[in-house]
């Protein structure tokens, strides 16, 4: 990046988080500065209420005076004592208050992208890591911006006591922050960099991490015995992070080391002279501890401000990641004015619809058209990777066709609003999700109109064929489903969730989904894969009444179940193969009926008589395995 574009990336940040903090906490936040602004002042108050204390003591006026200086003295110290504290607290007020903010945000701007292509982008999750660690704390930018603030005033304060002493050393001490300025602020430059140079590796080191202490990777890593292989590789990557970090640590201790020295020639000439000067009686004795404390304050001043400003330079490169998050546009074109999308009547239709995940990705859909008419149930089968699971998270616009376009009952989904297309979907998807819930919320949160609804709750399960299950679960519906979080209860008691088995999940995703059963299209994506042989009858005859008069889309690789679907279509090599009703299809022998064929001689026992029954059927035209 270019310097005069990073300087401009600062200063959005900057605005941005000044505004930020305003409008979490504007009270703490002018509080916070007349506080700093105290803590500024109140050193040059002590130096100045010494040197006149002390010369007092050598040319005495009236006791009054000195009582006076005395009293100053003491009150100057007990508010340098108190005045810390009450910043702190007013800085860890800030600082909760702007992250609550700032996160709400931040995740707010990342839920308006609408799809799912950015989630996959590294460059992106890094981005989202840096923008999420810098709205985790945005008091410390604030923090660094006023102790970069308060040291400056601090520093003119001793600037001038010194000047009233003598005027070329203080230019001298001030000549002497220039490099050092200059110096931390390309430090914490190289700092920002390298902090997003290891981002990939920490996120790997973070993947090895939380496999490592996960229930669901435990078994496997048991039972393989990987537990030392994944501990190699997330040392692995710790030691790079590390070895960066320590390069950096190195450069700033050679760099600051060097100021440190130069900081304490200064001030050992300095007082070499100032000593000579006071034995001369050019200067007073209270000059001479005038100048003593100017000479400190002065240097920790410009350490101050040097030091804040790079730490803020650095906060700053850093929440650039924030506001870049903040700033990125829609992932989706959005029409400029939507279309409505009307309650399908007529059915889904995919235009010559070609699909890539990028452009380094192969073709995985290459010229598809399909139809799925209204009220009718559409099976979609195919080899693994065929394209099936893509096609759905096409239809429900996760992303845009690559060419083509996909019409719902003549609208291009496209030109909809993707909140408005989502609302008219119902799914379970393959990979579904096991929220760390109680039984109730992971089945409401399937229309979160359902959140305050046990009775639809218990109606969605009860067509799942889960409420048995979960009514008898040590807290019915309220049992939490995860070992991960203990929650109190009623009583005192913590009480730990249950472990739910894979098809109990399933069937929990179902009830999910049940809960959106009224809407146009029901998309249902391996939905018993994780049954026993009973439950998957059981729910998909259920499925069957549910299905039927709606639009639906069912995906299985268990072709019995779908075999009375209105229509099937076959994906393959990109493209829809065949389709049609099950018995057409059989009878053109092709991919379908080759399947379907080896699926049901995997159920026949070549000995036995063969029973009656639909399966009889289609293994009546089933090739020999
Ligand atoms: N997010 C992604 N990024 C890149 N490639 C992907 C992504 N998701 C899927 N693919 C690829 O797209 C192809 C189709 O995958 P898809 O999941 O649609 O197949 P499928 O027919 O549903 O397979 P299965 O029957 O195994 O569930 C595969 O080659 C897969 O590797």
């Amino acid at each position: 990046m270019s310097a005069p574009a990073r300087r401009r990336g600062m200063a959005k940040a900057a605005a941005r988080i000044t505004a930020l903090v305003w409008r979490a906490a504007p009270v703490h936040l002018v509080a916070f500065l007349v506080v700093t602004l105290v803590a500024a002042v109140t050193p040059i108050a002590v130096a100045w209420f010494t040197k006149l204390a002390l010369d007092e003591l050598v040319t005495p006026g009236p006791v009054t005076v000195l009582i006076g200086l005395s009293a100053g003295l003491a009150a100057v110290g007990l508010l340098g004592a108190v005045v810390p504290q009450v910043g702190q607290y007013l800085r860890a007020e800030l600082d909760r208050r702007a992250k609550l903010l700032a996160k709400d945000e931040l995740f707010a701007a990342v839920e308006r992208f609408a799809g799912l292509a950015r989630f996959e982008d590294p460059v992106f999750l890094d981005r989202l890591r840096l923008a999420e660690q810098s709205a985790s704390s945005p008091g410390q930018l604030v923090e660094s911006a006023f102790a970069a603030g308060r040291a400056l005033v601090t520093l003119v304060g001793f600037v001038g006591s010194l000047a009233v002493v003598n005027p070329w050393f203080t230019a001298v001490v001030l000549a002497a922050a220039v490099p050092a300025f200059l110096l931390e602020l390309r430090l914490s430059h190289h700092r920002a960099a390298m902090i997003w140079r290891i981002g990939p590796a920490q996120r790997r080191e973070f993947f090895y991490t939380r496999l490592l202490g996960s229930v669901d990777s435990a078994k496997e890593i048991r039972l393989l015995g990987l537990g030392g292989f994944l501990r190699g590789r997330m040392n692995q990557e710790m030691r790079s992070t590390h070895a960066a970090l320590r390069r950096m640590d190195r450069r700033e201790l050679v760099a600051q080391g060097a100021l440190v020295v130069l900081a304490a020639v200064i001030s050992g000439g300095g007082l070499v002279w100032v000593l000579l000067a006071a034995r001369s009686g050019q200067v007073s004795i209270g000059d001479v501890a005038m100048f003593v404390a100017a000479v400190a304050g002065v240097q920790a001043s410009v350490d101050g401000v040097v030091g804040g400003a790079a730490r803020l330079h650095q906060h700053l490169l850093v929440f650039g990641h924030y506001t870049t998050v903040m700033g990125a546009g829609a992932d989706l074109p959005s029409p400029p004015v939507p279309a409505a999308l009307p309650p399908l009547r007529r059915g889904i239709e995919l235009r010559d619809v070609w699909f890539r995940y990028s452009d380094e990705h192969p073709w995985v859909l290459r010229g598809v058209d399909l139809f799925f008419p209204h009220g009718a149930t559409t099976a979609l089968v195919g080899h693994n990777g065929s394209g099936k699971s893509t096609l759905v998270k096409l239809l429900c616009r996760f992303y845009d066709p690559t060419r083509g376009s996909i019409h719902w009952d003549g609208v291009d989904i496209r030109d909809v609003p993707t909140a408005e297309l989502r609302d008219r979907i119902g799914a379970v998807f393959q990979d579904f999700m096991c929220y760390d819930f109680d039984a109730h919320d992971n089945i409401a949160v399937g229309d979160l109109t359902a959140l305050e609804d046990p009775v639809r709750v218990e109606a969605a399960a009860r067509r799942a064929g889960v409420h048995e299950a979960v009514a008898a679960l040590p807290l019915g519906y309220r049992t939490l489903l995860s070992r991960a979080f203990l929650t109190p209860t009623e009583g005192e008691e913590p009480q730990t969730g249950v472990v739910l088995s894979g098809g109990q999940w399933q069937r929990l995703a179902l009830a999910r989904a049940f809960l959106r059963s009224e809407r146009d299209l029901m998309i249902l994506d391996e939905p018993s894969a994780g049954l026993d042989a009973e439950a998957e009858h059981e729910v998909h005859s259920g499925l069957r009444r549910i299905r039927a008069g709606r639009t639906s889309l069912l995906i299985s690789h268990r072709l019995g179940t779908i075999r009375d679907a209105d229509r099937i279509a076959v994906l393959s090599g990109g493209v829809v193969a065949e389709q049609g009703a099950h018995a057409e299809l059989m009878a053109c022998d092709g991919v379908y009926a080759r399947l379907f064929g080896l699926q049901a001689s995997g159920y026949t026992d070549a000995h036995a008589p063969r029973p009656g029954g639909a399966l009889s059927g289609a293994v009546a035209v089933g090739r020999p395995s």
